[in-house]
């Protein structure tokens, strides 16, 4: 079981939500803030009712790549295949759920004492969770453990096991949580937690996107992600997004996309709308001539012919002759024997400076068969897509940008993991081939530093969609895909230098 990233952990309690507000927006929302995992808690509920929410709530958290756990219930967790539970004292023995679930699942499990911590690391729990450490009104008659007991539970834990994740719980918001955090680490001689689970904090609040993201900018610098890297934003990363996007707003670089006819418009309208200026022809008696001048190259496959696979050549000729940085989106190119020998004949012919594409077209790059393309949509799941953009990067020597719920940027040297979005993206044709126009506008004025084109074009792309996102909802203006793609043009207009560094949620996987 790889180790689990319990930083922000959400924990749902119904009956604090805001009135008319659903606990799956309230998930969603947390989510686009930063929780990174989720657990379904449920004391009232009837049998049914608990497992269509967890049914519902693990597919929200698996679009996220989010671990969905259940509280308690092993046959709830079992029957909606999450991805573990949480077990308390009181709960069936870890021996017993480990039996039931398997060795693939997470189990976590509540400690009060120090013996019930190291009997739950022996006992195999994939993270521990002494609590509770403040008073709170969801335990009633709990004894808390305050960040001194809590710091001298992991300082005996941290001589038995260096890694097993522990995350504390109860009354903590954004208020006491950085001092919380600071109490314990002085408490366990300097071991820091891996991270804090919330209830009320995230679940009260109108806007859980603000209370999460609230919430995890206290985390900075305070908590450790065991995986080894810290649960932070990569901060000279988001300053880099920010300058190119001052740069486009600056420069407006001329952006030559020869695309599909089904994103014509909305290519070079988001263009237009984050400060490029854009060109969209694809005939093969002028891309030569527009070559002259342009600073950006796009060549899109999603309606392919074999009079734009003889424009598409031309252009890139002719880009590669005065080093214009081409962006590639190779649509469904395992999909057809057209798009295969296409996609084949353009990467050995032609210097491409970036790659982007979704799991089924990047894989099929990579000759994974963990995923295919149905026409442009990607079909199946890469179980490690960093080691899959870097490999795919190296070779084609290029920058590699696979998109999805998170998006991984590699120039086969570093991976970077964009983590900003919504899950709207997923319900909109051609916002892939628009997170495209992103990066190649960027791409346009990187002076070669496709890794922050691409990073900056997929983090724009996200937080606009979870600034868009947040108008869903009661009294909201967007009430599906079509009122949200407007929300979230308006918001790439929008976007400031002050909202790319507060939400951009970017981390640079030092480790791969
Ligand atoms: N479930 C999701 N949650 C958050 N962001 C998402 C989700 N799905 C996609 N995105 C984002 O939406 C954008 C498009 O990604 P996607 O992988 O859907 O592209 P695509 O399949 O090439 O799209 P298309 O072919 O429709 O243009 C990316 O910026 C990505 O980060
Ligand atoms: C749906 C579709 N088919 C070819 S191109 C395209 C737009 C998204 O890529």
């Amino acid at each position: 079981m790889p180790s689990v990233n319990v930083s922000l952990y959400l924990v749902t309690e119904r009956s604090f939500l805001p009135p008319g507000k659903s606990v799956q927006d309230c998930v969603r929302e947390a989510i686009a803030g930063g929780v990174s995992i989720v657990q379904l808690r449920e004391k009232t509920a009837t049998g049914r009712e608990f497992l269509r929410l967890a049914r519902e709530l693990r597919d929200i958290c698996a679009a996220a790549n989010v671990p969905f756990i259940v509280n308690d219930r092993i046959d709830i967790a079992m029957a909606v295949d999450a991805d573990g539970v949480h077990i308390g004292q009181e709960d069936i023995p870890l021996k017993d759920a480990r039996r039931l679930l398997g060795p693939n699942k997470i189990i976590g499990v509540t400690v009060k004492t120090i013996e019930q911590a190291l009997a739950a690391v022996d006992g195999g729990a994939d993270y521990i969770a002494p609590g509770v450490v403040f008073p709170t009104t969801t335990k009633d008659n709990a004894v808390y453990l305050g960040p001194s007991g809590v710091g001298e539970i992991i300082a005996k834990v941290r001589q038995h096991n260096a890694t097993i994740p522990i995350v504390t719980i109860g009354g903590i918001n954004s208020e006491n949580v950085s001092a919380m955090l600071r109490e314990v680490e002085q408490a366990s001689g300097g071991f820091k937690l891996s991270g804090v689970a919330v209830v009320s904090a995230i679940m009260k609040h109108q806007d859980a996107q603000l209370a999460a993201h609230a919430l995890k900018s206290c985390l900075v610098d305070n908590v450790v992600n065991v995986e080894g890297t810290l649960a932070l934003a990569n901060s000279d990363l988001v300053e880099r997004v920010v300058s190119l996007l001052q740069r486009v707003r600056e420069k407006r670089p001329f952006v030559h996309s020869i695309t599909n006819n089904v994103v014509f418009e909305m290519t070079a309208n988001i263009i237009l709308h984050l400060g490029g200026s854009p060109i969209m022809a694809h005939s093969i008696d002028e891309v030569e001539e527009i070559g002259n001048s342009i600073d950006s190259l796009i060549l899109n496959m999603g309606t392919l012919d074999k009079f734009r696979i003889a424009s598409f050549h031309k252009a890139a000729q002719k880009a590669n002759s005065r080093n214009v940085p081409i962006t590639l989106d190779p649509i469904g190119c395992g999909f057809t024997s057209l798009r295969r020998q296409a996609v084949a004949e353009l990467l050995s012919s032609t210097r491409i400076s970036i790659i982007k594409g979704n799991a089924g077209e990047i894989g099929f790059l990579s000759g994974s068969m963990e995923t295919s393309s149905r026409g442009a949509d990607s079909v199946g799941k890469l179980t490690d897509p960093a080691t899959v953009a870097m490999t795919v990067a190296k070779k084609y020597n290029t920058t590699v940008c696979i998109t999805g719920a998170v998006d991984y940027v590699s120039d086969g040297t570093r991976v970077v993991r964009c983590e900003n979005g919504n899950a709207f993206l997923g319900l909109l044709t051609g916002t892939g081939c628009s997170t495209t126009a992103l990066i190649a506008s960027f791409a346009g004025v990187a002076e070669g530093d496709y890794l922050a084109a691409s990073v900056a074009g997929c983090t724009v792309m996200g937080v606009a969609a979870e600034m868009a996102a947040v108008k869903c909802g009661a009294g909201g203006e967007v009430f599906g895909p079509a009122t949200f793609r407007t929300a979230l043009f308006d918001a790439v207009y929008l976007l400031t230098a002050k909202d790319v560094q507060k939400y951009a949620r970017v981390f640079c996987l030092d480790d791969k």
